[in-house]
């Protein structure tokens, strides 16, 4: 049984990646980068337990991808891994950060090679530039660039971080808490992702599938003989509208299944519960809102959209217009690419009795192609 634990430290924010995809939900292929990352470790075989740590929102997304041990991260990557280290018994624990894509099995052996020779072994990089220290000029030679991942005996790193002070890397706190440090080579391809540009630094990375991801959603709604009627985001001049924990427009319901579908995100219910006051009477658009925005961070992209609407009452057609471009606004696509249909049930059925509506929609997602970006 191996004596080594790997935490993968995937709870950042992305503050620096200008865009509204979170790094660690970039595509290759059809698996986000930190799969790809954990998956790749995995395959080596060293490890008696894999750890990520994200945040959790993204736990409860990555648990649809994978199996790993996922741990809640905190405010800081110091207390993300402290987090973390509340899960590790083993003798020894790796700690690598996900935007560290492109670890080489050369730089892991190179690390692993040195275990029990310090409480702390660190890969680093040589400096080739001139190195000036607030005005002054210093000793290249004696400057190190440190690399992750970094191999601790996990006792003295659980230990050293017992301080108030947030060092950037394990080593760091193993010095200051007076324990030991060596250095291995690093690796110039062990590039940490900090701009979307650094994306194209690293040569293992390949680009996102091109497939399309589709989804659908269906959901039915009574009518209500009293309260107002909303549908596709507009108001509709009805005296009736629809019994529902939300404000019951049941086109959007409809339309968030089918992304949440496409995304294999679940479904409406298991975002905001019909039984929890939070929604009790809810906008349904802002419910549409907070699920395009996991689409787009989650690096998505939202192709198009179709909604057939099956009512015997009330006439939507004066109203597809506005309906669709609410939506397209929403979604921050195209009206061009947001359809809206309606049809009766030729009076058969719970819909011809007019007792209510029901929606089916249909959406079409694509991956964020971070490879076009320059
Ligand atoms: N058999 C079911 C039906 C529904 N759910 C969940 O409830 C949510 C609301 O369902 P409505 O029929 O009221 O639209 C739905 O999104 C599901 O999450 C369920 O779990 N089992
Ligand atoms: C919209 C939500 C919000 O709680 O409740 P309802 O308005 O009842 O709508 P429904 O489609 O039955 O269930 C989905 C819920 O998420």
């Amino acid at each position: 049984m191996s004596d080594l634990t790997l935490i993968l430290l995937s709870a950042g924010s992305s503050s620096r990646f200008d865009t509204t995809v979170k790094k660690q939900w970039l595509r290759i292929q059809h698996k986000p980068l930190w799969q790809f990352v954990a998956d790749k470790f995995e395959k080596s075989g060293l490890f008696c337990k894999i750890i990520l740590v994200a945040s959790q929102d993204d736990i409860a997304f990555m648990k649809n991808y994978a199996d790993y041990d996922f741990v809640q991260g905190g405010n800081s990557r110091q207390a993300s891994l402290k987090n973390a280290l509340l899960h590790v018994k083993s003798e020894y624990v790796l700690v690598s950060d996900i935007a560290r894509a492109c670890i080489s099995e050369e730089l892991l052996q190179r690390i692993l090679a040195k275990k029990g020779n310090a409480d702390c072994i660190v890969p680093y990089l040589h400096v080739t530039d001139t190195i000036v220290y607030e005005n002054t000029t210093i000793d290249r030679q004696k400057v190190k660039r440190i690399q992750t991942p970094q191999l601790s005996r996990t006792k003295i790193l659980k230990n050293a971080l017992q301080t108030s002070t947030e060092f950037t890397d394990e080593s760091s706190a193993i010095v200051s808490y007076g324990a030991t440090r060596a250095f291995v080579e690093g690796d110039e391809n062990a590039y940490k992702i900090t701009f979307i540009q650094d994306l194209n630094k690293l040569p293992c990375l390949s680009g996102p599938s091109s497939d399309i991801l589709s989804g659908n959603g269906f959901d039915v709604h009574a009518f209500d003989d009293k309260g107002d009627m909303y549908l596709g985001g507009v108001k509709i001049d009805t005296e009736y509208g629809f019994k529902a924990h939300s404000d019951g427009d049941v086109a959007l319901h409809s339309l968030i299944d089918a992304l949440l579908g496409a995304a294999g995100m679940g479904d409406i219910g298991m975002l905001f519960p019909d039984n929890d006051v939070a929604y009790k009477g809810i906008d349904s658009k802002e419910l549409l809102q907070r699920v395009v925005a996991k689409i787009y961070n989650y690096g998505f992209e939202i192709i198009n959209v179709d909604i057939t609407i099956a009512a015997q009452k009330p006439r939507i057609g004066a109203y597809k217009n506005k309906m669709r471009q609410t939506i397209a606004e929403i979604l921050q696509i195209d009206k061009a690419r947001v359809n809206v249909k309606a049809t009766t049930t030729e009076k058969l059925g719970f819909i011809g009795r007019e007792e209510g509506v029901g929606v089916i929609a249909n959406a079409n997602l694509k991956y964020f192609n971070w490879k076009m970006i320059g």
